[in-house]
C-alpha cells in the first residue's frame, strides 16, 4: 500500500489555512481525510467549529485530532509523531479509511521543526505508512509585506514550501499580487505558487505532491527541507534574504515573544451593536493612535446574539487585523447554554486581560448597565 501523504498547511495568522482545510474538506475529490488541527482557538473549540465539513452526512473527515497545549513547531512538537502513529493504528485496527492527512499548524509556526520530526522520524512513520507529502503555505497578499517586515515568521513559513498559495487575491491590485509575487520567489525561488481566492486551488498543486518523498530527501535531492538538516546543501536560490540565519537558532528566537494569546468567555447573549463597537475599539485603538501599545492581529470567536435567543443560531466572529466580519455559523442547540468565546492574538494583551473580559462581559444583555 502507498504510504499516506501528511501536508503540512502553514502560513501566518488569517492568511486562510482553515479556509484552505474547508475548501479541501468540501471539495468532489472522492478522498477520505485525516485531520490533526493545531490552533490556538483549539483549546476553547473555536478552530474546530470554523472547519466545516460536508453538511449532506457524505462526510470526507474520517478522524479529527486536535493538538492543544501549545505550537506543533515547539511545546507540541513531540507529540506529532505519535499523533500520526495513533492515526495510523487505529485505521489499521477500525477500518477507517482515510487517504491522506492534513496538518494545520498555528499562525505563528515555524514548519522547519515541524518538517524536521516528520523527516527525522521518517522510518518509524514509513514502517506505518506515512510519508511527509508537502508544506503548503498560505500567503495573505494583502498583508504579508507588512508581516514580512514586522517578524520572522511569515518568511519561515514561505522558506520552507513547496507550494505557496497566494490568498486574498481579490483584495489586492494586480500590481501588488506582481511585487507580491517576485517577494515570495526572493524568499523561496524552488516553490510553487499560485494565486487565490477564499484558498480556492487546484486540490493538484496541493494534495499527493510527493513533494518530499524519501527517495528524494535520502538523496538530498529535494531542497524543501535541507536548510535544517546540516549534512545536506541547501539549493542555490532556496535560502535567501537571511532566512538562513534563523535555521540554527533556538526557538524561543523564532518565534515573536511579544505574541500572546488571550481567551476569553463570557456567559450570557450579547448585544451585536455594542459588541461591534467594543471590537472596533480593540482592533482600531492602536491604528488610531491610542498608543496604549495594543495591537490585535487576528480574533475568532463563537458569539450568542440577544436577537437568537430560543433559536439554535451561533455567530461567528473572524478579524484579521482591522478588518472583522460577524457571519452565521454552524447552528447549535435551541436552549444551549449562551457561552460566547472570543480568541485574541496580538501584542501588549497579557497586561489587560482583565480589562479586557470586563469589556467583553459588558457586551452582554445581562451585564449591569
Ligand atoms: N477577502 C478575503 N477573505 C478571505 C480570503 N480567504 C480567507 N478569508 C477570510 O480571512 C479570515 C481568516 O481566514 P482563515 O482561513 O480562518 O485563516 P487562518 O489562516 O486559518 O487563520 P489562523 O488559523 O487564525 O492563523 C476569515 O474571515 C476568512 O473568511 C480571501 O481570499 N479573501
Amino acid at each position: 500500500m502507498a504510504p499516506t501523504g501528511v501536508t503540512v498547511v502553514t502560513g501566518f495568522l488569517g492568511a486562510g489555512k482553515t479556509t484552505l482545510v474547508n475548501y479541501v474538506l468540501n471539495a468532489d475529490h472522492g478522498y477520505r481525510v485525516a485531520v490533526i488541527l493545531n490552533d490556538f482557538g483549539a483549546e476553547l473549540g473555536v478552530e474546530k467549529m470554523l472547519v466545516q465539513d460536508k453538511p449532506d452526512g457524505d462526510n470526507a473527515v474520517e478522524e479529527w485530532v486536535e493538538l492543544n497545549n501549545g505550537c506543533v513547531c515547539c511545546t507540541v512538537k513531540g507529540s506529532l509523531v505519535q499523533t500520526i502513529d495513533n492515526l495510523l493504528e487505529k485505521r489499521a485496527s477500525t477500518g477507517r479509511k482515510f487517504d491522506f492527512i492534513l496538518l494545520e499548524t498555528t499562525g505563528l509556526a515555524d514548519p522547519g521543526p515541524v518538517a524536521q520530526e516528520l523527516w527525522v522520524d521518517d522510518e518509524i512513520l514509513e514502517e506505518d505508512g506515512a510519508v511527509l507529502d508537502a508544506v503548503v503555505t498560505l500567503v495573505d497578499a494583502s498583508n504579508i509585506e507588512r508581516q514580512l517586515s514586522e517578524g520572522k515568521e511569515a518568511s519561515l513559513q514561505i522558506a520552507y514550501a513547496d507550494t505557496v498559495v497566494l490568498n486574498k487575491c481579490d483584495l489586492v491590485s494586480e500590481r501588488d499580487l506582481e511585487r507580491v509575487s517576485e517577494l515570495v520567489a526572493g524568499i523561496n525561488a524552488e516553490a510553487k505558487i499560485v494565486r487565490s481566492t477564499r484558498s480556492v486551488v487546484d486540490l493538484g498543486v496541493i494534495l499527493n505532491q510527493g513533494a518530499v518523498s524519501s527517495a528524494g530527501r535520502k538523496a538530498g535531492t529535494r531542497p524543501t527541507l535541507a536548510g535544517d538538516l546540516a549534512q545536506t546543501a541547501p539549493a542555490p536560490g532556496f535560502w535567501a534574504r537571511g532566512v538562513e540565519k534563523y535555521a540554527s537558532r533556538p526557538l524561543s528566537e523564532v518565534h515573536d515573544a511579544s505574541i500572546r494569546t488571550v481567551c476569553l468567555v463570557a456567559d450570557g447573549r450579547i448585544d451585536v451593536g455594542k459588541f461591534e463597537t467594543w471590537l472596533e475599539e480593540l482592533l482600531w485603538e492602536r491604528g488610531a493612535g491610542g498608543g496604549r501599545q495594543l495591537e490585535v492581529l487576528r480574533a475568532k470567536g463563537v458569539l450568542f446574539a440577544a436577537e437568537d435567543e430560543g433559536t439554535d443560531r451561533r455567530r461567528v466572529l473572524q478579524a484579521v487585523r482591522e478588518v472583522y466580519e460577524i457571519t452565521e455559523g454552524p447552528p447549535g442547540r435551541v436552549g444551549e447554554r449562551p457561552l460566547n468565546r472570543v480568541v485574541l492574538i496580538g501584542r501588549g494583551l497579557m497586561s489587560r486581560e482583565e480589562e479586557l473580559l470586563g469589556g467583553l462581559k459588558a457586551t452582554t444583555t445581562t451585564a449591569d448597565a
